[in-house]
């Protein structure tokens, strides 16, 4: 469980980025942080591996208190998937994903097998490995920077507008990709994004930001959508690509996500952590 309590943030230079920011997110939970640029999303995210240190307030994970623990280790043990992958550009892709393990102490033989098994997972072929990320496309590319993040098998993993430097429909995918390895993996994640629609595809909850890291509503998609808080919410809802309003229908016991068009934009309420305890998803 990753814990903020009144967390705040002021940048030497005075921009106070977080003004008093308190959440929980649970194990095996996925946390879409949205809101628009400069809202402290980043920041936020970044407490959580100490890569931003808060002013005042704490995180914790698992109940310790990350400033009491060592951050280059702390840095190790999350998954960090950025925009644009910040993967290593001399290193080969095998080489990029298995940084991180190395560094931690796995033989790099080891290491290397299980970067294959990862690039698997994530739907790439293991021949891409000996090529240097400036030679995959740039799907690819976002797909190497999830099996980076996985690489140290971490119970965290922080993704920072992982899927923002690529086209709608490559997007798409590796969302719909990033479901199918949560539905697999059960990671704790803290996912980052400007777009409306990928927070509530990929987001058990969602937390939609006023600047200052003001928490305007959290919330499942359901709920958000179903009665967004007031007018600042209803609008970043409905304001995202143009006029459109999405709405909830059910339909046939589903949650269909719909659009001012009438156009079905998605299907909520399917995910595992939706089933009663103890059920087994299909
Ligand atoms: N290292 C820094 N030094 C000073 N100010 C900073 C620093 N990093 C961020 N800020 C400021 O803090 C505020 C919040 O920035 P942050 O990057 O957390 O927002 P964000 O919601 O992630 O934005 P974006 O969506 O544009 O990435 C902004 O006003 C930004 O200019």
């Amino acid at each position: 469980m990753i814990g903020f309590e009144n967390v705040r943030k002021q940048y030497p230079g005075g921009t106070l980025a977080v003004e008093d920011f308190s959440l929980e997110v649970a194990s095996h939970e996925s946390v879409v942080l949205v809101g628009s640029s400069g809202s402290g999303k980043t920041t936020l995210m970044r407490m959580v591996n100490r890569m931003v240190e808060a002013t005042s307030g704490r995180v914790h994970i698992d109940g310790d208190d990350v400033a009491s623990l060592d951050p280059v280790r702390l840095r190790r043990s999350i998954g960090y998937v950025m925009q644009a992958s910040g993967l290593l550009p001399h290193r080969t892709v095998l080489d990029n994903i298995t940084t991180v393990p190395v560094l931690r102490g796995t033989s790099r033989r080891e290491a290397r097998v299980r970067a294959g098994e990862l690039m698997e997972t994530v739907g790439l072929d293991a021949a891409l490995g000996r090529r240097y990320p400036s030679q995959l496309s740039g799907g690819q590319q976002q797909r190497v920077g999830v099996a980076r993040g996985l690489a140290a098998d971490p119970n965290i993993l922080l993704m920072d507008e992982p899927f923002g430097a690529v086209d709608p429909i490559v997007r798409g995918e590796l969302q719909q990709e990033l479901l199918r390895l949560q539905r697999e993996l059960r990671k704790t994640i803290v996912f980052v994004t400007h777009d409306i629609d990928e927070a509530f595809l990929v987001g058990d909850r969602v937390v939609i930001l006023r600047p200052g890291g003001i928490i305007a509503q959290v919330g499942t998609p359901q709920e958000i959508l179903a009665e967004p808080a007031d007018d600042f919410v209803a609008s970043f809802v409905g304001a995202d690509r143009g006029a459109r309003t999405l709405h909830l229908e059910r339909v046939d016991g589903r949650d269909i996500v719909v659009d001012a068009d009438g156009r079905a934009a998605g299907v909520l309420g399917e995910r595992e952590d939706a089933l009663p305890s103890g059920e087994a998803p299909s």
